[in-house]
């Protein structure tokens, strides 16, 4: 890229999230990731670059360790002319979803994180010619926390995503229930994920997005957007899985292609052999939480049922979604277990400030951070150096809890023998795939004060309202639900 030449007619919004925006090249597979402030939050130049310059470090020294070369892709930070990113914001202010609006985008320092775009396969500099699909699914916490210092027994019960959607729908965030748990998906077993992905076509919320050539076709931007209608979403995928057409519309089409959709990514992500040393975070058997999570229409339907508790985690080891886990997993004390030597370490740093930067609080996110966070022990000396240990790897499992996964489908000919990408098949058709990990942000140490009360906030509303409700009309009211008999496919 000849950040010298820039012209913003050339780029278009592509997404944002709570913290950046990104825009992609028209042509080109490359997107510009700013990052977004509130109104009067700005930060310096030197700052910013920084900020930058420290999440490339953490993706190539610690996430790319962990979950492997293949899925991860760091990028660089650049500088861009001041006039060209003014420009750029005018032009793109109009397509931003008004929920996001509360953050504006760094037009003051010129830097940027420039990244090849997910949404059309891997190819960095020139786009593919051939159709793609991208799937992204931001999967969050797959299991539920074993930590003795958890309080509430609900929480070794319940996860903390199908609570927290209880809170979520309360404030208006988004406007029903969904049926997906994050359980289901990392089951590994093909029935439950199947489920969970249908459910997350039900209702996307932020967790699905699906991309036709670089173009959102499906998802939701708020609680205002549209009802997801799955015809136009089958209009969309129907040449890509029956290009030979011979099925005839309606909802007959409709399901099809959408079960064909759903197996098609349910097989993408259980591959993968791709190399990481997620493996060395593994923690015993007894560290396991139960593999079920009481809320999850899917075990609530097999309770019904009288059929049996699913068994623990069947994930594939090299797949990403194994591997997203135990990161995860670095969570090790739950935020209850964590607050306190959170309170120790800034009881020490409030003594002696001029620590903070021995202690990496900020960076670097170099090969001495990774390496202290391969001590999972959960022996408590009483000394700092356990404390920050735990702190910082709270910070990894929350970004691995918060990150999203990008799936690219690309149809390719049945002879196709040139393509160095792996093939997943569909029942009409065959796809070049690649899987990758996008916003490995480490999230920053301040917001732990806010995941502890967070955490209690969601926890008491769905106690006081949800559960307490559940004990009383639930029992008789699920028996006579539908939800009660899924119909299990063959997957
Ligand atoms: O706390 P959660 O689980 O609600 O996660 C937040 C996300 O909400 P979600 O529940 O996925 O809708 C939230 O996503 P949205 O802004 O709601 O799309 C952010 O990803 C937030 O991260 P950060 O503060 O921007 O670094 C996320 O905060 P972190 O907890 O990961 O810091
Ligand atoms: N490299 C990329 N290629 C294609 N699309 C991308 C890329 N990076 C980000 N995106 C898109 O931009 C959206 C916002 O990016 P991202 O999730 O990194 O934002 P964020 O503000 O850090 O998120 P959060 O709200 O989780 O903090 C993503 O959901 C994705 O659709």
């Amino acid at each position: 890229m000849d950040e010298g030449k820039m012209d913003e007619n050339e780029w278009g919004y592509h997404g944002e999230g709570n913290k950046s925006l990104v825009v992609a090249h028209a042509q080109r597979c490359v997107v510009l990731r700013f990052l977004k402030f509130p109104p009067n939050r700005k930060k310096t130049s030197e700052e910013i670059f920084q900020h930058l310059q420290n999440i490339v470090d953490f993706g190539k020294n610690v996430m790319k360790e962990f979950l492997g070369e293949n899925y991860v892709h760091c990028g660089e930070v650049v500088q861009l002319p001041l006039d060209f990113v003014k420009q750029l914001c005018l032009k793109i202010q109009c397509e931003r979803p008004e929920s996001r609006c509360d953050k504006d985008l760094d037009t003051l320092s010129g830097y940027a994180l420039c990244l090849p775009n997910l949404a059309r396969l891997q190819t960095y500099h020139f786009a593919e010619h051939r159709p793609i699909l991208c799937v992204e699914i931001k999967p969050k916490c797959g299991f539920i926390p074993f930590s003795s210092d958890v309080t509430h027994e609900m929480k070794h019960k319940v996860c903390r995503y199908c609570m927290h959607q209880h809170l979520k729908v309360a404030t208006g965030k988004w406007k029903q229930i969904s049926k997906y748990c994050p359980l289901d998906l990392y089951s590994g077993n093909k029935q439950r994920m199947y489920f969970a992905l249908k459910s997350l076509l039900q209702e996307a919320q932020n967790n699905l997005k699906i991309f036709k050539n670089g173009e959102l076709i499906y998802g939701c931007k708020d609680a205002r957007s549209p009802v997801a209608d799955w015809s136009e979403l089958a209009h969309h995928l129907k040449p890509f899985f029956f290009p030979s057409n011979g099925l005839a519309s309606g909802p007959h089409c409709t399901r099809a292609v959408i079960r064909e959709l759903v197996r098609v990514i349910t097989r993408v992500l259980l591959s993968g052999s791709d190399k990481g040393r997620a493996g060395a975070l593994r923690s015993g058997p007894g560290l396991w939480g139960p593999p079920v999570c009481e809320a999850s229409p899917f075990s609530r339907s097999l309770r019904c049922q009288g059929k049996n508790t699913p068994e623990r985690s069947g994930l594939p080891k090299g797949c990403l979604l194994y591997k997203t886990l135990q990161v995860q997993m670095l969570d090790l004390l739950d935020i209850e277990g964590l607050y306190p030597l959170y309170r120790r370490v800034e009881r020490y740093l409030e003594e002696f400030p001029e620590e903070r930067k021995t202690l990496q609080i900020d960076g670097p996110y170099d090969e001495a951070f990774y390496q202290r966070l391969l001590d999972l022990s959960t022996e408590d000396d009483g000394t700092v150096a356990f404390a920050l240990t735990k702190v910082q790897q709270y910070r990894v499992a929350m970004t691995a809890k918060d990150c999203s996964i990008m799936i690219a489908l690309s149809p390719c000919l049945q002879d196709a023998s040139s393509d160095q990408r792996p093939i997943v098949p569909s029942s009409r058709s065959r796809f070049a795939f690649s899987v990758s990990v996008l916003d490995l942000d480490l999230k920053p140490y301040e917001s732990i004060p806010h995941q502890y009360k967070l955490d209690g906030k969601i926890v008491n509303y769905y106690l006081k309202t949800v559960h307490a409700k559940d004990a009383t009309v639930m029992s008789a009211r699920f028996k006579e639900s539908e939800d009660c008999t899924l119909v299990l496919h063959k997957v």
